[in-house]
């Protein structure tokens, strides 16, 4: 009863692209003892040692080696002065391009510095080791980030100790009433560092602004309030405001607090994603009206008839509009306006409106906001890039449209768009960030641990020049080793992960008693990478065989819900199709690709008001969602790669929350996880906090004969439909 389901055998996890290996120091190179001798066995041309001799004065080292071969002692000489003078200039060549190597990569310059010295402290006695080539530099070059402009370099640092009323910032009695509301009175760390930036005051910054900071740390905020601040006052509807998010269901989050935000502003705020047909979409976003304008009417007339009598194809309809839709007055032109300030999209949406959507402009937009900016960066999405920046570098005169078109290109202005870029993974690749033409940037980092780390390290980019970022202090991580032995059983282990967690819906129907594990204690006592043992077992008697506790920890609120990440999509339908088979009275959702639609959005809502227990998604929920008080993600299926685990495991232990993620590791992807420093335990990317670590739980599971039927007849089942 082969199932798929079960028996995928998934091969260990790719390194983190973004993460490269860290330099190795170049071995130092050892004095030659034997050099020597070979030289001398040489022989060189006569005439040259001659030269050399003549031209200069070695008088000690003559009498030294005394006059029984005086040839052969100038021989020698004038191989060793011309061996001096090639490693004289060889030794400064390398002082100088010491010198130009950045400062940060001092260690490696020390060892290269000691490997120059070794060359140089050659004792010359009359028979020199020839000089070698330089030992191949193992990864010396500087990296691209280590090359980085001073902006990011040098970061503002947002303290995390630092946190004001709201009421304190110059931010509108509305917006202060919602948030109120909301039960939000004091700026998290990061508000506190990007709102006085980004608002009118002493503090305000001329410039774009980066973030960088810890999923959960309160990012949409930090862009929202100065948004909504800025435009509310705006007497004419105009598309002002720009944001762009990867997914549909990051769309309607943010449309969700610029709600909250905008309360009373007037505010007009739309979403583009896809869900509706393009038309309709089209029609929320411009109207199409008219203008009485006698010169400009005269002025389209004219032209319509020049362009006719040149390409003979003239439609005034096309021109003026449709008389469907509009019967245009004498002196009348057509004009289109925005009926949205605010506008949340996706990429690829986005692009298709540019391209598409008449009178659909970004001539107006004041505000550009890139939030999960790496990923948005790391993928096409229709070269968005490159359709939506030029349309906001330059703006077009007021009369473009009735200017002669020589004239148009010398006269367009500079615009002065207002860029926030913002991700809990900011991407340190200058030439991605370069695509985005910032103007006066600034990078915000949380200070967390990662600053902490960077600082001692002497690393001063963006999260250390080593590409580090923080997994929250409140986040409990475990692994949850699977043996080869045991991998059909793999639904069963996260059954019991379920059924022993805080969810008192699913801990009530538990059906699978765990077999005396570990405890806690045991565990945490014990390195989770000690052990080479990355099979299930445990043999030790257990203090309590309920791992809820365990998991939650029993002073700590219970909070609500699982969200479950599987590889792909189909492997989530299937995984969710498999529990409800088992359980039939879990109430799960499932959040993919398919269902990312009005259904995507109904279940959603529906977990966050914990109407749902489980919640089994695919990747796309990884980046953004917000669900408060999530109680623990479980990693049914690895990461990919240290980013995707970071993403993922911040849905929980937000806004400083507590909660747990949990990562099934099969025994062929345990030394990724558990080991490598591109991987999750070990890894030199993620930090955590002081007393923080991935713990390895060792989870057994005892199925009795009926159960084991059960779970065998559902596997089946799973398969027949999946036929059928
Ligand atoms: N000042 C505040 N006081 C209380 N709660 C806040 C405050 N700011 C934000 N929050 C809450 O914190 C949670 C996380 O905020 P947000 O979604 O903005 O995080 P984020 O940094 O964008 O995370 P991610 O990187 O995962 O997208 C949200 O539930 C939000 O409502």
């Amino acid at each position: 009863m082969a199932s798929p389901f079960y028996n995928r055998y998934i091969p260990p996890p790719p390194k983190a692209s973004h993460h490269s290996e860290p330099s190795r120091p170049a071995k130092k190179r050892k004095k030659s003892k034997s050099a020597p001798t070979i030289i001398s066995q040489q022989a060189k041309p006569r005439e040259e040692s001659q030269e050399s001799v003549a031209s200069n004065d070695h008088g000690d080292e003559e009498a030294h080696l005394g006059s029984a071969d005086t040839e052969g002692v100038h021989h020698q000489i004038a191989i060793r002065d011309r061996h001096k003078t090639v490693l004289d200039k060889y030794g400064k060549a390398a002082k100088r391009s010491a010198e130009l190597t950045d400062e940060k990569t001092v260690a490696a310059e020390d060892d290269e510095g000691e490997r120059q010295k070794d060359v140089m402290d050659v004792e010359l006695h009359g028979l020199e080791p020839l000089p070698q080539p330089a030992p191949v530099k193992e990864d010396h070059q500087v990296s691209a980030f280590s090359a980085l402009p001073e902006w990011l370099q040098t970061p503002v640092l947002a303290s995390s100790a630092n946190t004001v009323p709201f009421k304190t910032l110059a931010l509108h009695g509305d917006m202060l009433a919602s948030l109120e509301r909301r039960g939000h009175l004091a700026t998290f760390a990061i508000q506190s560092a990007v709102l006085p930036m980004l608002l009118p005051g002493p503090q305000q910054h001329t410039g774009d602004v980066c973030v960088s900071a810890a999923t959960g740390s309160g990012k949409t905020l930090a862009y929202v309030l100065p948004i909504v601040q800025d435009l509310r006052d705006k007497p004419v509807t105009r598309l002002r405001g720009l944001i762009v998010v990867p997914t549909r269901e990051l769309v309607n989050q943010v449309r969700e607090s610029l709600d909250l935000c905008s309360a009373g502003s007037g505010l007009k705020i739309a979403t583009a994603v896809g869900s509706k047909s393009l038309k309709e979409e089209q029609t929320v976003l411009v109207e199409k009206g008219q203008r009485y304008d006698p010169e400009a009417y005269k002025a389209e007339q004219e032209k319509e008839v020049d362009e006719a009598e040149e390409l003979m194809d003239w439609d005034l309809d096309k021109r003026f509009g449709s008389k469907d839709d509009l019967e245009l007055f004498y002196n009348h032109v057509v004009e289109y306006n925005s009926k949205v300030d605010i506008l949340i999209c996706t990429p690829g949406r986005l692009v298709e409106h540019i391209h598409s959507t008449t009178g659909f402009t970004l001539e107006h937009v004041r505000w550009l906001v890139i939030d999960e900016a790496d990923r948005l960066l790391n993928e096409s999405f229709q070269q968005w890039v490159d359709v939506v920046l030029p349309g906001l570098e330059y703006l077009p005169p007021p009369d473009a449209f009735h200017q002669p078109r020589s004239n148009i290109f010398h006269i367009f202005r500079r615009r002065e768009v207002r860029k926030i870029i913002l991700s809990a993974t900011m991407t340190r690749d200058i030439s991605k960030l370069t695509t985005l033409k910032l103007r006066r940037p600034k990078l915000v980092v949380l200070e967390g641990q990662t600053q902490r780390m960077a600082i001692d390290d002497g690393d001063a980019a963006i999260g250390g020049e080593r590409g580090r970022v923080d997994i929250p202090e409140s986040l409990q991580e475990y692994g949850v080793p699977i043996s080869e032995h045991n991998i059909q059983d793999k639904p069963l282990y996260l059954i019991e992960l379920l059924e022993s967690g805080s969810d008192p819906l699913i801990g009530k129907n538990r059906r699978y008693s765990p077999v005396p594990s570990k405890s806690a204690e045991e565990n945490e006592g014990k390195s989770s990478t000690d052990s080479e043992d990355l099979s299930q077992g445990s043999d030790s008697s257990s203090k309590s065989n309920d791992l809820s506790s365990q998991l939650l920890g029993a002073d700590k609120p219970l909070n609500h819900g699982t969200l479950v990440f599987t590889e792909s999509n189909e492997q989530a339908i299937r995984l969710a199709r498999l529990l409800a088979l088992l359980r039939p009275s879990w109430q799960i959702g499932t959040l993919t690709k398919s269902t990312a639609g009005a259904s995507g959005r109904k279940t959603l809502a529906a977990f966050r008001k914990r109407k749902l227990s489980v919640l089994i998604a695919s990747d796309r929920a990884s980046r953004g969602l917000d669900i408060p008080d999530l109680a623990q993600v479980i990693n049914y299926d690895m990461p990919k790669s240290a980013t995707s685990y970071v993403h993922r495991v911040g849905r929980t232990a937000r806004a400083g929350k507590a909660g747990q993620a949990t990562t099934l590791v099969l025994h062929n992807q345990g030394k990724w996880f558990w080991k490598d420093k591109s991987g999750i335990a070990k890894s030199e990317m993620l930090v955590r906090g002081p007393d923080k670590r991935v713990i390895r739980r060792n989870l057994a599971i005892d199925v009795n004969e009926e159960a084991r039927e059960e779970y065998e007849n559902a596997l089946q089942m799973l398969g027949e439909e999946a036929k059928g």
